[in-house]
């Protein structure tokens, strides 16, 4: 199988690319030679590497920022998601788009399934939705895979913002009325394997839509916060202790949703597959960490 992945830099993207086999090859390719908002860099990607399956993780995902930079927010999450998936249409292969748990408002009291209503708090979330239903829209064959709160050796994110800032600080304030499941980057990369795999077998396109793929488990990220320091902590490495604070405290640009935790059932049932309860990704990010340092 040949993967074409968007992106070279971005933490899903270099977690797709460490799966690379015998058998198996995983092309990343970012900007310049592949800008989503230039369709035609799109297609000569495609022409060249002649992949079986797209995978679409670039996105602009600066949350704060994109309150202020909504045109550039959508110029790649929706405009140029939809010129993947219309440029794997042309060539008549399945993408995998990958979205957010950001396109929920938050206000159900439940973890959310696929057909419940959406309604973005902010611009980022907003440009995601309008991605996935470009995508779906310009291929029949395409698989929008939601995640949340993903965390990796690569890139920034929360578990290296923790690790980072706990050097220095013995208290940490983090909100502790977001609900949601950290995911840890290899998971996602081999969530997204198992779907590309089935979408190559099962050729039809049967499969098509929209699926919700987080680890197991749920938390807050003040909860998080806690866990990343204390595994750091048993490992020798940074720590701090974590004041829980409500979302009124830590005021940002952008409103994050109270509750994004999302249902993984129909993901599960159609893809035979199952993410690790998000702990565990937490003690894998650390070793992959100390490796690398
Ligand atoms: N991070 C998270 O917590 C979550 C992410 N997601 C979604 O998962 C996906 C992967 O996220 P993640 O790996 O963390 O993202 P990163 O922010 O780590 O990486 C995003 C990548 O997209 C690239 N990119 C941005 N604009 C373009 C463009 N115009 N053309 C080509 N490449 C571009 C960036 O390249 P460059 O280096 O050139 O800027 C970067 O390599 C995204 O779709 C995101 O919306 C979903 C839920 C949670
Ligand atoms: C650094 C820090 C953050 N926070 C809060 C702010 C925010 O509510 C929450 C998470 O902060 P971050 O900015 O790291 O996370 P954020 O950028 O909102 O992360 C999101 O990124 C996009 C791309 C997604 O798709 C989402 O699933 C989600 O992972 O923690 C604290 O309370 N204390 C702190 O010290
Ligand atoms: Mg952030």
């Amino acid at each position: 199988m040949r993967i074409l992945v968007t992106g070279r830099d971005g933490q899903v993207a270099r977690c797709l690319a460490d799966l690379a086999d015998e058998g198996r090859e995983v092309v990343c390719l970012g900007r310049p030679e592949l800008d989503l908002t230039d369709r035609a860099s799109i297609d000569a990607a495609i022409a060249k590497v002649r992949p079986d399956v797209v995978v679409n993780p670039a996105a602009y995902t600066a949350v704060d920022k994109a309150e202020s930079d909504r045109e550039a927010a959508y110029a790649v999450n929706a405009a140029g998601a939809e010129n993947v998936a219309a440029a794997a249409a042309a060539a008549a292969i399945p993408i995998v788009h990958i979205s957010t748990d950001y396109v929920f408002s938050g206000d159900k009291d439940a973890p959310y399934v696929e057909t419940d209503e959406t309604g973005p708090t902010g611009v980022y979330g907003a440009s995601k939705l309008e991605g996935e239903k470009r995508v779906l829209a310009a291929n029949p064959k395409a698989v929008v895979l939601r995640t949340a709160w993903v965390f990796s050796p690569y890139g920034n994110n929360f578990l290296k913002t923790m690790l980072r800032v706990g050097k220095d600080r013995d208290v940490l304030r983090v909100v502790a009325d977001q609900h949601g499941t950290p995911t840890y980057g290899p998971d996602i990369a081999a969530g997204v394997l198992a779907v590309c795999e089935h979408a190559l077998a099962e050729p039809d396109g049967a499969w098509s839509g929209v699926y919700h793929m987080v680890a197991g488990g749920e938390t807050t990220w003040a909860g998080f916060a806690e866990a990343i320091f204390e595994r750091s902590k048993s490992r020798g490495g940074a720590s701090a202790a974590v004041e829980p604070i409500p979302t009124a405290d830590y005021p940002t640009p952008a409103q994050r949703p109270s509750n994004s935790r999302l249902d993984t059932r129909k993901f599960q049932a159609v893809f035979r597959h199952d993410l690790p309860p998000w702990q565990s990704g937490i003690d894998r990010c650390l070793v992959a960490l100390d490796g690398a340092s």
